[in-house]
């Protein structure tokens, strides 16, 4: 028999009841994150069954999809509602929160790794799909849906069937201008938008030790692009010094002894994955999205492919689709792609670290005229580290717009949003069909592209610039 996986390990310390071979097992649930969007109706079951929350102090709750980012005042009705629906039952049982205009406000799955509530090891829910993000501090973390919330805000615990195991070792290390970000689009073009279906992927290899816990967070985050349970990234020294100076660590002796354990959670050398695919980051240069799947990705340098050469008929049909929506067609340069407007932002590519290097790109250069670029920190304390830094002034001299923090213009559910059928180029990680606006068209990029096509006006890597 072969070792164990880092995946089983951090399941079987959590196993409360085990479903045995057809049913699944009831796992405890180390932190419930909850946002405005999809906890309603969990409270509402709750309220009519007369439960309370069981564990209130394992319960974090934030306000980041329906509020503006342009003022603390929110004036939509259905946003206002879902807001005060959150406010109440966060106030009924006793859950912390982070409202629009709090200090720490601001996307769930950047406040709650920053203030330092996600450990190694640990269970972490969220009614939202991107809560893989949290698997880069070797923690399991799951999307679930409001059933499910209502299930965790109840019991504490999930039923949850042991996914399959697929090991994606990158292989070589990235040049330099190559992102966290296009490591994640050349693997969804690899795979594809199913291609992981099923499974929990563990991101291994030299490129990802040496990647910041910030990029292993936009890594992981990408993992549901591929139809992923969840994503991981076995802990080590990054991780541990990532979390040394947060709030809401283990102190004292248990940092010692978490750090023991931590050290205790990887793979062993000779556990056996469900799947391996391997992916060569050596020879990668940016990525960009030309469809309407994050998986419809190609080099910046590329062309966009033409649908008829492609073998399988469905995805032959859902490339054609997604021209059609774009108004693109085969064979056009990427870097031909003229763009309207510009979104910095989101739990993808919304930390300090994207910021920063968006401003490195800017420089002192100015956005193209007639362009529009969104600059939105993922929370208010990186908007704080990032006016701390001077990188505003950077945005704001460039033309950009620098906002307050919340999900923005990564979906239409607040007021930022592409307007008509203009093209956006995002940091961001759903390039669906109506996502940013109704008739929207979005290319998925890395914060440097981002900064870069600003620049020009067109889809540009740094290296255009002059
Ligand atoms: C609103 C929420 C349920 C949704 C998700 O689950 O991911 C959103 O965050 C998204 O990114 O599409
Ligand atoms: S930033 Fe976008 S992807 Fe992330 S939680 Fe908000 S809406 Fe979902």
């Amino acid at each position: 028999m072969g070792g164990t996986t880092l995946l089983d390990k951090v399941w079987e310390q959590h196993v409360v009841d085990s479903g045995g071979e057809s049913d699944p097992d009831l796992l405890y649930v180390d932190l419930h994150l909850i946002h405005e969007a999809t906890s309603p109706q969990a409270f509402e079951g709750l309220r009519t069954a007369a439960r309370p929350v069981r564990r209130p102090d394992l319960t974090l709750a934030v306000e980041d999809h329906n509020v503006p980012t342009d003022s603390r005042v929110i004036k939509d009705p259905i946003s206002l509602l879902q807001v005060g629906t959150l406010r109440r039952n966060c106030g009924d049982q006793g859950i912390e929160l982070y409202s629009h205009g709090h200090d720490l406000q601001g996307i769930v799955h950047v406040v709650g790794p920053e203030l330092g509530f996600v450990h190694p090891g640990m269970t972490v829910v969220c009614g939202d799909s991107h809560t893989s993000t949290h698997g880069a501090f070797g923690a399991l973390a799951f999307g679930i849906g409001t059933s499910d919330v209502e299930h965790v805000l109840a019991t504490q615990t999930l039923a949850l069937s042991r996914p399959k195991t697929m090991a994606v070792e990158f292989v070589g290390m990235p040049s330099d201008g190559v992102t966290p970000k296009d490591l994640m689009l050349a693997l969804l073009a690899k795979i594809g938008a199913n291609g992981a279906h099923g499974y929990v992927l563990e991101y291994r290899g030299e490129a990802i030790r040496a990647t910041s816990l910030e990029g292993r967070m936009t890594i992981c985050n990408l993992s549901i692009e591929a139809g992923a349970r969840a994503g991981l990234v076995a802990p080590d020294e990054v991780t541990f010094e990532y979390l040394r100076n947060r709030a809401n660590r283990p102190e004292g002796v248990a940092w010692e002894d978490a750090i023991a354990y931590w050290n205790s959670l990887r793979s062993d050398p000779d556990a056996e994955f469900d799947r391996t695919v391997v992916v060569d980051v050596s020879d990668l240069t940016p990525f960009v999205t030309w469809g309407t799947n994050p998986g419809q990705g190609v080099p910046l340098g590329g062309v966009i492919p033409e649908p008829r050469l492609l073998a399988d008929p469905a995805e032959r049909a859902a490339a054609e689709q997604a021209l059609a929506y774009m108004d693109l067609s085969a064979g056009t340069r990427m870097r031909d792609i003229a763009i309207d407007t510009v979104f910095v932002g989101s739990c993808t590519n919304g930390r300090i670290e994207d910021l920063r290097a968006v401003a490195r790109v800017l420089g002192d250069r100015r956005v193209a005229p007639g362009v529009r670029m969104l600059v939105v920190p993922g929370s208010m304390s990186v908007r704080r580290e990032a006016e701390r830094e001077g990188l505003h002034e950077v945005f704001l001299r460039a033309g950009a717009e620098w906002r307050l923090a919340g999900c923005s213009m990564c979906l239409g559910m607040n007021p930022d949003r592409v307007s008509g059928a203009q093209r956006c180029a995002s940091t961001s990680n759903r390039n669906y069909e109506g996502r940013q606006g109704n008739r929207a068209r979005t290319h998925l990029v890395s914060p440097e592209v981002a900064a870069a096509t600003a620049v020009t006006g067109h889809l540009s890597a740094p290296a255009d610039l002059v």
